[in-house]
């Protein structure tokens, strides 16, 4: 039998209420005595099971769903139906033995003090999870080391690098050794530099200590580089529960070839090698389906005049823009 799952979540859903009010006096006035609201479906009846040591993508666009479903799942709000179970608590209990076991980072948040060097945050957070001071240096070490981060955490925050400070808040997130770790866009705004070293992190983290990563970013690289298995959500519904091949296998059956020409063409000349998503100038964007791709690189090759030619995956959003399209049933949900 498969053990215990590391996060299980059951029918959870969350409604928020918000109040429908103009701007002017008149209509505060009105709300006041004539409250109005409208319901948000932010999440509804999400089900799923990540089990120990998995990594697993959390995907969706903008206001799906996913930072509300994270917030129930560390337990900073209560879900309006459904149940969730994380490192075998109920995350809404908020018990100190379940903060132990969890971590939440969050792109877009900072818990490390401004003006203060990286290392004292991280003693406040050794006191609030009762690290002795042994451990405390062992694992500041072991962190910053695996981080490349050793050199910068004497330094006041204000100082560092956005790369270097995702780099400290994650240590800080880490210290206590949690066992699920819930990171929601974590590589937010770094260059291309800081969010490889962010992403290998990860994976070495999950490898050396086992750890079970809950993960949402926008940026495909982290999700192909991290994740086998993805979870889409799409306006608070699961949409789709399984390998990542599998997705993009589904809905982008299809690879991007960037183009930058010698001279410029028309769209007419570049429309039979391939679907033509941007012209501008001497750059333009092709969709090429996947099985044809040798065929039509080696065909632009010899028929355009081109300086470079780059084949990549297509862009992220533009996958799930196509998961949406063609909304599936949630497989293994
Ligand atoms: N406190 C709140 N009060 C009212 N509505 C909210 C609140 N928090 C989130 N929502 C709404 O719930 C929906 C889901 O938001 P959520 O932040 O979970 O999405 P998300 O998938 O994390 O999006 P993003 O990628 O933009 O962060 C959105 O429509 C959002 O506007």
């Amino acid at each position: 039998m498969r053990e215990a799952p590391a996060v299980l979540a059951q029918d959870l859903t969350k409604h928020y209420q918000v109040a429908l009010k103009g701007e002017s006096l008149l209509a505060t006035l009105r709300h006041f005595f004539f409250r109005n609201y409208r319901t948000v479906k932010a999440v509804e009846g999400v089900s799923f099971a990540v089990y120990p040591g998995e990594v697993v993508g959390f995907l969706g666009p903008n206001g799906a769903g996913k930072t509300t479903t994270l917030k129930m799942l560390t337990g900073l709000i209560h879900p309006t139906r459904g149940q969730a179970l994380v490192a075998g608590h109920v995350p809404w209990r908020r018990e100190k033995a379940f903060l132990k076991k969890i971590t939440l980072v969050m792109g877009n948040k900072q818990q490390l003090i401004w003006d203060l060097p990286a290392v004292d945050t991280f003693r406040l957070n050794a006191a609030i999870y009762e690290i002795p001071e042994a451990e405390f240096r062992r694992r500041v070490l072991e962190l910053a080391e695996m981080l490349a981060l050793t050199e910068k955490l004497h330094q006041p925050v204000r100082k560092l690098s956005l790369g270097e400070r995702m780099k400290a808040e994650l240590l800080a997130a880490l210290l206590h050794r949690p066992q699920v770790l819930f990171l929601d866009e974590p590589t937010l705004g770094l260059d291309v530099n800081a969010q490889v070293a962010v992403r290998e992190f990860v994976r070495e983290y999950n490898r050396r200590f086992g750890a079970t990563v809950l993960l949402t970013s926008h940026y495909m690289a982290d999700i192909a580089a991290l994740c086998e298995r993805v979870l889409v959500i799409h306006q608070g519904r699961l949409l789709y529960d399984g390998a990542l091949e599998g997705l993009l296998e589904r809905f982008a059956p299809y690879r991007e070839v960037g183009l930058t020409l010698k001279a410029p063409l028309p769209r007419e000349a570049l429309a039979p090698f391939g679907e033509v998503r941007e012209l501008e100038g001497r750059e333009a964007r092709l969709l090429v389906p996947r099985e044809r791709l040798t065929e039509r690189v080696g065909e632009i090759l010899n028929r355009l005049p081109v300086e470079d030619l780059e084949v990549r995956e297509p862009p992220l959003e533009e996958v799930i823009a196509r998961v949406f399209q063609n909304p599936v049933p949630a497989e293994g949900a």
